[in-house]
């Protein structure tokens, strides 16, 4: 923990999931699904469009009402309300400016803002300087390194990331990337991406989703720590091993 103290929070428990079930109009998307999320680190979660990934999401954040299945933390504790969200759309409010939008969820839990701890995050996502600029002035990469600030207000031990990157260009998304893989250190996080070169360059453990009802057909530890420089020759054999594992057929 940092002299200012909220760097990182308590310690990041590790996440286990069993037994997860969920149908939708009679389909099973999962049934007996299990999976662990090790403690305080990153896990990438890669499958093809439609195979269940941010229903998964959803379903170890709780958000799920119609899916069965056993979520325990490592410390015992429930995980209710250790549990940050980062999603692809940056979800700013176009009425607040940056450093209202950063700590929009004190504003709706009626808490003064922290302002030490919102300029140390606008100070690390590089944008103090705008701090007073509302979304509309910023470029998309910008917005995204907000909303990254704003997930890590909530200076929670467990981040949940549905493709947070996605909609952003090549270079952009490569700088997103370092600076996610610095600041998330040491928490557990869940990241969904349909990129394999994210997955790899961020991810100290890959899974792969695949079949209906979906099972994890894939999961490995990369070598070295995230973040992972993109032109590592160590991960393009990976990179290839990832393509092949998301396009072989069910049961194949
Ligand atoms: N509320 C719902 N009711 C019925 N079907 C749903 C519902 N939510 C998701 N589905 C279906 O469940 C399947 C999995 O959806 P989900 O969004 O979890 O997949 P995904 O892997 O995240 O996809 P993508 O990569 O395209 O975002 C899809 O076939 C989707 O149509």
């Amino acid at each position: 923990m940092s002299s200012v103290g909220f760097d990182t929070p308590d310690a990041a428990p590790g996440i286990r999931l069993s037994g997860a079930r969920l149908h939708y109009e009679g389909v099973a998307l999962f049934d007996n699904l299990s999976l662990n999320l090790p403690a305080g680190r990153t896990s990438c979660l890669l499958g093809p469009s439609g195979v269940g990934k941010s229903s998964l999401l959803a379903l170890l954040a709780g958000l799920n009402a119609a899916a069965e299945g056993k979520i325990e933390a490592s410390d015992g504790a429930a995980l209710q309300g250790r549990v940050a969200w980062m999603a692809q759309q940056d979800l700013l409010l176009p009425w607040l400016n940056v450093q209202d939008n950063v700590t929009l969820g004190d504003r709706l839990r009626r808490q003064p803002p922290k302002h030490a701890r919102r300029l140390h995050l606008l100070e690390q996502v590089g944008l103090a300087e705008r701090a007073d600029s509302v979304p509309a002035a910023l470029s998309g990469g910008m917005r995204q390194r907000v909303a990254l600030a704003r997930t890590l207000y909530e200076n929670q031990p467990v981040i949940f990331m549905d493709e947070p990157f996605a909609a952003l260009d090549a270079v952009t998304r490569l700088e997103l990337q370092d600076l996610a893989g610095g600041l998330l250190a040491g928490r557990t996080v869940l990241l969904v991406t349909h990129d394999p070169l994210e997955a790899l360059r961020l991810g100290h453990h890959l899974l792969v989703l695949t079949g209906r009802p979906a099972r994890i057909s894939e999961a490995f530890a990369p070598p070295g720590m995230p973040p992972r420089a993109p032109d590592d020759p160590s991960l393009l054999a990976l990179q290839a091993r990832l393509l092949a594992a998301l396009r072989r057929k069910e049961g194949a």
